[in-house]
């Protein structure tokens, strides 16, 4: 069944835009929320929807449950991108006749593996690393890495098929991928940390390259980690090829501005939906989780376009700041998340006017932009409720699925401008592409090029998740805008490779 209609190649050489009819298509199934009021089954598509697109997105994700049974967190992924883009694939035989929607909700490979390294006590320690190569039609595989004891495959999964579609966004020439380890970081010493990196790259080492896959960071991954994963490349493969990873130091191959990517590329993403619905984020109270770092970027970029930042949390609590981040207050943020590695609970401390919330989130405190910066599922539909009812207008993801599905049809059947993760944040995978482009170049650019090149990707990120989505109400669907624009561009790719 899967192979029996030929390619169609003709479409390699046409980008799809959508159609008359597939606008259609999008506008019925988008009309109403897809999930059933007290429905159990979390992926049941219901009311108003067109009876075919509803059929097609439940046989579809029936047979993605089946053929990858317990990974919740992938399931999630693909359903949110396949039931804003299915209208458009069924308007489109080329993909159809292809099975594209099959083929690319296959990883193309799964690598896991075991890391075994010492703690300062002297006592041996394994862990299982992965990395996930999901997809490399538009490029080598592009992607982060993270450090967090809730790694899984079906984790890993989901953000390398988010990764995907994200990378095909920035139109630069990246695949997608993901990777990590079930290891904690928390609590653990620098040498610890060395130890454990070097470790991971021993194997690591043979599945990666600057043509093949090339990581980043992700939670619990920053510039340390890429330093110490960085060095133990070079050594084993015994040469210097900087463009094998990315968010790598100023000192050895890295990029200016890198650090600052994905929190500031949020921002101007959030600005360009504000201003396309003839708002703006100057004066605007604005509610972020996470304190990591997309957070802190996040923070000092709507700080600087005029925003009062009144929340910023960790896993153990949230910071109120009701008069907003200053200056003073933005400083000793920094340092203790960036320098000191310390709880939240120390910035409350140490800063005038924080308070801070042990063991709660910041979404019950009032604000009109929300940059949920922390990690997938932090925002279910009781919290989305209670953004509307305290006046949200627009949401703009951070993190990587910070929103359940049934959140972000509370938020946008409410009119809120929603912007999903894989246009918002692709800020700082636009910049690992121009990290790349350095590195290939053999040259350093400077902070204001870097800046520029970035706010130009997030610029036609927005235009290009505008020429793809419906409007409903006034208001523009960016997340149908995104999938069906990032789906096109795969797609196309596949179909022109032919069945492979
Ligand atoms: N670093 C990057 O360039 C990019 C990161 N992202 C996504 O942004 C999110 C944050 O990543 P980073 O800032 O890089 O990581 P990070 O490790 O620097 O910070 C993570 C933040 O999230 C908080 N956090 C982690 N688990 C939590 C939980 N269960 N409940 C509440 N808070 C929790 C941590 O306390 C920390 O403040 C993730 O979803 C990541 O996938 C997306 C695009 C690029
Ligand atoms: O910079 C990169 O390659 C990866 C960034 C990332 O992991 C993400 O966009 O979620």
């Amino acid at each position: 069944m899967f192979w029996r209609k030929k390619p169609d190649v003709s479409a390699a050489t046409s980008p799809t835009v959508p159609t008359e009819k597939a606008q259609q298509n999008m506008a019925s199934s988008l009309s109403t929320s897809p999930l059933s009021p007290g429905s159990n089954l979390s992926f049941a598509v219901g009311g108003g929807s067109g009876p075919n697109v509803v059929r097609e997105i439940d046989n579809f994700m029936d047979g993605l449950i089946r053929r990858n049974p317990h990974e919740p967190e992938f399931h999630q992924a693909v359903f949110e991108f396949a039931e804003t883009v299915m209208p458009f694939y069924m308007d489109h035989q080329k993909y159809r006749s292809a099975r594209i929607l099959e083929r690319m909700t296959e990883p193309d490979r799964i690598v896991s593996f075991r890391i075994v390294w010492e703690d300062d006590q002297g006592v041996p320690h394994a862990n299982r690393g992965y990395r996930v190569q999901f997809n490399s039609s538009m490029g080598p595989y592009k992607g982060g890495l993270r450090f967090d004891p809730s790694v899984n495959a079906s984790i890993l999964k989901f953000l390398g098929f988010e990764q995907t579609f994200k990378n095909a966004l920035t139109r630069l020439p990246m695949g997608g991928g993901k990777g990590g380890a079930n290891f904690n970081p928390k609590g653990r010493s620098d040498a610890e940390i060395m130890r454990f990196c070097h470790a991971m790259m021993s194997e690591l080492f043979r599945h990666i390259g600057e043509s093949v896959d090339v990581p980043a960071g992700d939670i619990g991954v920053g510039a340390r980690e890429i330093g110490f994963l960085f060095g133990k490349y070079k050594q084993l493969a015994n040469h210097y090829t900087g463009g094998v990873l990315t968010g790598k130091g100023l000192s050895f191959g890295g990029s200016e501005i890198r650090k600052e990517a994905t929190g500031y590329g949020v921002v101007v993403f959030a600005e360009d939906m504000l201003n396309k619905h003839g708002k703006s984020m100057k004066g605007k109270t604005v509610a972020i989780s996470g304190s990591g770092n997309v957070a802190i970027y996040a923070v000092q970029r709507a700080m600087r376009m005029g925003a009062k930042v009144v929340t910023v949390s960790d896993s153990r609590g949230f910071a109120h700041i009701p008069d907003g981040i200053n200056d003073d207050s933005f400083a000793i943020l920094q340092d203790v998340k960036e320098n000191r590695r310390a709880s939240l609970s120390e910035f409350a401390k140490e800063a005038r006017g924080v308070t801070y919330h042990a063991g709660k989130s910041p979404w019950s405190v009032p604000c009109v932009v929300g940059l949920p910066c922390a990690t997938q599922n932090e925002v279910d539909e009781t919290m989305a409720s209670l953004m509307v009812k305290n006046g949200i207008e627009c949401l703009a993801e951070g993190a990587n699925m910070p929103l359940t599905a049934q959140a972000i049809h509370v938020l946008k059947d409410a009119g809120v401008i929603f912007g999903p993760a894989k246009a918002a944040n692709a800020g700082g995978v636009g910049c690992s592409g121009l990290e790349q482009a350095q590195n290939a170049q053999r040259l350093i650019w400077n902070r204001e090029q870097v800046e520029q090149e970035l706010e130009r990707i997030m610029r036609s990120i927005h235009e290009q998740c505008v020429s793809y989505a419906p409007v409903k109400n006034g208001v523009v669907d960016y997340q149908a805008g995104a999938n069906i624009a990032s789906f096109a561009r795969v797609a196309d790719s596949m179909v022109g490779y032919g069945y492979l």
